[in-house]
C-alpha cells in the first residue's frame, strides 16, 4: 500500500489549486453554518488536546476526541428510537475486491457502527466479478427495509463504471452523498441535498466544533474530487499565492506534504483531508500515514490544524454514522 514518497517537507510540488468561491459547493456547505459559528480561533472543544507532535502556538484539531462525541450523541439517538418505535438503523457496506486499504476502513466503518448501535451488513465481492452482480446487491438493499444507508466503498475495480454504479443507490440512502442528484443539489442554491458527502461534513463539522468562523472568511480548498473536492471550484494557477491569502484552508490533494509552511497565513485554520502512506521501516506497518499539509512546519504559523492520523479521518467515520441514523429517521419520520 505504501508509495515510495517523501517523508518530509522538502519536496516541493509545482501544482494547480481550486478556489472556493461564491458559487463552490465549499461555499454551499458553510452555508449551512454561517451563523452558528463565533469567531474565535483560539478556541477549542472540551476535551480537545493540544498535539505533543507539536511544540509551537497552533491548536492540534482532534478529530479523534470530536469523533467520540458524534459517537456518543448518535447513541443516545439510536437507544431513543429503538426504545420508542423498536427501528434499529442499518447500514449496508459493499466492498469488491481485496485492496488492503478498503478492507481496513470497511473493517473501522462496522466497528464503528456496532459502538453505536447500527446494524452493518457487509457484502463482499471478488475483483473480477460483474458489474451486474454489483448492481444486483444495491438493487436487494435498495428495497430493504432494514437497510437505511448504502456505501459502496472506493475505488472499484477498472472493469466497473463508478458512475453507473453510484447512479443505481437510491438517493434516500445514499448515506455516502455521491449520488449525482444529491450532489447536484449540493451545488445548488435554495437545493438541500438529502446527505451531505461524509469527509467535506466532517471537516465543516471540525470547524464549527472548534468555533471557527466561516463567514466572512476567504476559504481554499486544494483538490477538486467528487469526493473531497468541489464541482464548481475554478482551477487556478498559483496555490502557493492563493493559499497564502486563506483564513481557512482544506487540503485534498493526495499529495504528502504538498502544503508547506510558507503557504499559510499566520492564524490560518488548517483541515488537513490527505491520507498519504509513506515508506518508514521503523513503523510498524512499514509505513506511516501523513497529510497533505506539512504538520511540523504548518504548527509554527497555523492557529489550529488537524493531525494524521486523529483529524478528519475518524471525523469522516462519525459522519457516516450520522447520515445513517439521519436516513432511518427520515424513512420512519422519527424526530
Ligand atoms: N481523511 C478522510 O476521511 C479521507 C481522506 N482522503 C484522502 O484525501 C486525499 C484526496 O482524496 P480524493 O479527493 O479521493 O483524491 P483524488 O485523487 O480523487 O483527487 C485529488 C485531487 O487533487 C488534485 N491534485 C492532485 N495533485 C495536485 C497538485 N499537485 N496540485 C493541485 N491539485 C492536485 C487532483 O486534480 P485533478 O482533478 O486535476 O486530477 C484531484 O482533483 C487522499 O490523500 C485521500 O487518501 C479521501 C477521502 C476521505
Ligand atoms: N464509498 C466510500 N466512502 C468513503 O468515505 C471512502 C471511500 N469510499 N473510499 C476511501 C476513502 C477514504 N476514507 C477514509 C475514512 C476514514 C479514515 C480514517 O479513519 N483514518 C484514520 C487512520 C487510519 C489508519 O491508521 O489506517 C485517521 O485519519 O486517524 C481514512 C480514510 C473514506 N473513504
Amino acid at each position: 500500500m505504501a508509495s515510495l514518497m517523501f517523508t518530509d517537507c522538502s519536496s516541493s510540488i509545482s501544482s494547480r489549486l481550486i478556489h472556493v468561491n461564491a458559487r463552490s459547493s465549499g461555499a454551499i456547505l458553510f452555508r449551512q453554518h454561517v451563523g452558528q459559528l463565533r469567531l474565535r480561533s483560539t478556541a477549542s472543544p472540551r476535551g480537545c488536546s493540544l498535539s505533543i507532535r507539536c511544540s509551537s502556538s497552533a491548536t492540534s484539531v482532534d478529530g479523534k476526541a470530536v469523533a467520540k462525541t458524534i459517537r456518543d450523541e448518535i447513541t443516545i439517538d439510536v437507544t431513543r428510537m429503538k426504545e420508542s418505535i423498536g427501528v434499529v438503523p442499518g447500514l449496508a457496506v459493499i466492498l469488491v475486491g481485496d485492496r488492503k486499504d478498503s478492507a481496513t476502513y470497511v473493517r473501522n466503518k462496522k466497528k464503528a457502527c456496532e459502538s453505536v448501535g447500527i446494524k452493518s451488513i457487509e457484502v463482499r465481492l471478488a475483483e473480477d466479478c460483474s458489474e451486474e452482480q454489483v448492481l444486483k446487491s444495491i438493487s436487494c438493499f435498495n428495497d430493504d427495509p432494514s437497510v437505511h444507508g448504502i456505501l459502496v466503498q472506493l475505488p472499484l475495480p477498472s472493469h466497473m463504471d463508478e458512475q453507473n454504479i453510484l447512479n443505481a443507490v437510491s438517493i434516500e440512502k445514499d448515506v455516502d452523498g455521491f449520488h449525482p442528484l444529491n450532489i447536484g443539489r449540493l451545488a445548488m442554491r435554495g437545493r438541500e441535498p438529502l446527505f451531505v458527502p461524509c469527509t467535506p461534513k466532517g471537516c465543516i463539522e471540525l470547524l464549527h466544533r472548534y468555533k471557527v468562523e466561516i463567514k466572512g472568511k476567504r476559504a481554499v480548498v486544494i483538490g477538486r474530487s467528487n469526493i473531497v473536492g468541489m464541482p464548481a471550484a475554478l482551477l487556478l494557477q498559483n496555490p502557493e499565492e492563493i493559499t497564502r491569502e486563506a483564513d481557512i484552508i482544506i487540503a485534498a490533494v493526495g499529495q504528502p506534504n504538498m502544503v508547506r509552511g510558507s503557504w499559510i497565513k499566520p492564524g490560518a485554520v488548517i483541515i488537513d483531508v490527505g491520507i498519504n502512506p509513506v515508506d518508514d521501516p521503523n513503523a510498524p506497518r512499514g509505513y506511516r500515514l501523513v497529510g497533505d499539509v506539512c504538520y511540523e512546519e504548518a504548527c509554527q504559523v497555523a492557529s489550529a490544524i488537524t493531525p494524521v492520523p486523529g483529524g478528519v479521518g475518524p471525523m469522516t467515520i462519525a459522519m457516516l454514522l450520522s447520515n445513517t441514523l439521519i436516513s432511518a429517521k427520515r424513512i420512519h419520520n422519527f424526530e
